[in-house]
């Protein structure tokens, strides 16, 4: 039976997510906290450090003892400085009641002082000799602990800094160096096993587009992936499936799957208890099919997209990016956003137009190519996917479009 998106939207999640999951079950690598590390942590990353590592100052200014300045409400109180202290100062001598330390941001705050006022807080709004020996002058009391960010109030030493299953973001690295982690257990990638089929990818008559288009999806979300390429030959692609199955976590297929005589995938697979092969409302990417590969321990997910070059590339945003960015630790969702069209367009009646858009500096959306899904190209020069509902079956310019940002 036919699918809505929803549907197949969410059969495809299902799938993904149990494969996630079971990949979650595997045992977790040991990875260097640099750039490039993805996935989402196998256990806590304990901290090494307390963050910050010392009470350092919040502003260029003075550290002070706040009992010093209890009477600047009345009058100005003038306190003699003492030497600088600057950012990377490893141990600076305690402040003596009574003196003031010019402090810059970041620097340690010396034992003593307790809060930090900001150097256009003062009088003369001057430092004076690196040395110390000037004299400011203060025009108001100062809460103890002001511009003072305290040590280990992001992270104490012993504490997580991020929990199993977080995310390894930028940000994440960030946390992990300053917490000084420097190696983290990560639950493993899943692996995609990537299959275009079709005699015309073999004889090199049309050059293989698809599987380059979902392993370079597959790198920029930090997923393991293979690229195979398979005739339309049953025999053959039975074979893969045996091959890949067993060190594979998803197995996406491009092509045969639609209502011709050489269906490969279609052959193979539409007979497994569970397999699904029908349209999905939407257009392009209509033919689609789930299925599953048992390699006699468990059942790998088949996601069988059709394969014309657009309907890959569509169907990889609507059905396998978001569940698959999900199991990554990645955002799962594009930036998505409404504009009025700058053309009007038509719509099949019954199914989701997705079309190739650029978007305006005035808020508006331009349409890149025609509907056609042998268009790449035009794809490639979009930066939307606009989005045409079921019901909708023409559209004006000036009627507003809900879009994905795509690029
Ligand atoms: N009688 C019907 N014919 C078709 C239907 C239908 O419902 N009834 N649906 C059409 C739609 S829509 C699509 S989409 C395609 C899907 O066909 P297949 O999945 O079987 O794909 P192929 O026939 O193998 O290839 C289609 C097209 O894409 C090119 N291709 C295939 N693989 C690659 C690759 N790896 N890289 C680049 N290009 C590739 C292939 O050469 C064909 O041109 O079916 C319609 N027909
Ligand atoms: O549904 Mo097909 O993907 O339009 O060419």
């Amino acid at each position: 039976m036919s699918r809505s998106v929803d549907e197949h939207v969410g059969e495809v999640a299902a799938a993904i997510s149990r494969a996630a999951h079971r990949r979650t079950q595997d045992r977790p690598v040991e990875r260097p906290v640099a750039p490039g590390l993805v996935g989402r942590l196998a256990a806590p990353a304990v901290s090494r450090l307390d963050v910050p590592g010392f009470d350092n100052s919040q502003m260029d200014g003075f550290a002070v003892h706040a009992a010093d300045l209890a009477r600047a409400a009345d009058a100005p109180v003038a306190l003699p400085t003492v030497a600088h202290v600057v950012a990377g100062d490893a141990a600076p001598a305690p402040l003596a009641l009574g003196t003031v330390a010019p402090i810059m941001t970041g620097a340690p705050v010396p034992p003593g002082a307790d809060a930090v006022v900001p150097v256009e807080r003062t009088v003369a709004r001057e430092f004076g000799p690196v040395g110390g020996g000037a004299v400011v002058e203060f025009t108001a009391p100062v809460a103890p602990g002001t511009f003072v960010r305290a040590r280990g109030t992001d992270v104490r030493a012993g504490e997580a800094v991020l929990e199993a299953g977080a995310p390894l973001h930028p940000a994440a690295v960030g946390a992990l160096v300053v917490a000084g982690v420097e190696t983290v257990r990560v639950a493993p990638a899943l692996r995609l096993a990537i299959v275009a089929t079709g005699a015309e990818l073999i004889s090199g008559a049309v050059p293989d587009s698809n599987s380059r288009v979902l392993l370079a999806h597959a790198h920029e979300l930090g997923l393991e992936a293979t690229a195979h390429v398979v005739p339309d030959d049953p025999a053959e692609l039975e074979a893969l499936l045996d091959r890949l199955a067993p060190r594979t976590d998803v197995i996406v297929t491009t092509g045969g799957v639609s209502a011709g005589t050489r269906e490969v995938v279609r052959q193979v697979l539409e007979p497994r208890p569970g397999a699904w092969f029908d349209h999905v409302a939407v257009q392009p990417g209509g033919p689609q099919g789930l299925a599953g590969w048992d390699d006699g321990d468990r059942v790998v997910p088949v996601v069988c997209l059709p394969g014309n070059p657009v309907s890959v590339l569509v169907s990889f945003e609507l059905f396998l990016r978001p569940p698959l960015a999900r199991a990554a630790g990645r955002i799962d969702q594009r930036p998505t956003g409404t504009g009025p069209l700058a053309e009007p367009l038509t719509s099949p009646s019954g199914r989701l137009q997705v079309r190739r858009g650029l978007l305006r500096s005035d808020g508006s959306v331009s349409l890149v190519g025609a509907a056609g899904s042998h268009l790449p190209v035009s794809y490639a020069r979009a930066d939307l996917l606009v989005l045409v509902p079921e019901d909708v079956t023409a559209l004006d310019a000036g009627d507003i479009v809900q879009w994905w940002r795509i690029a």
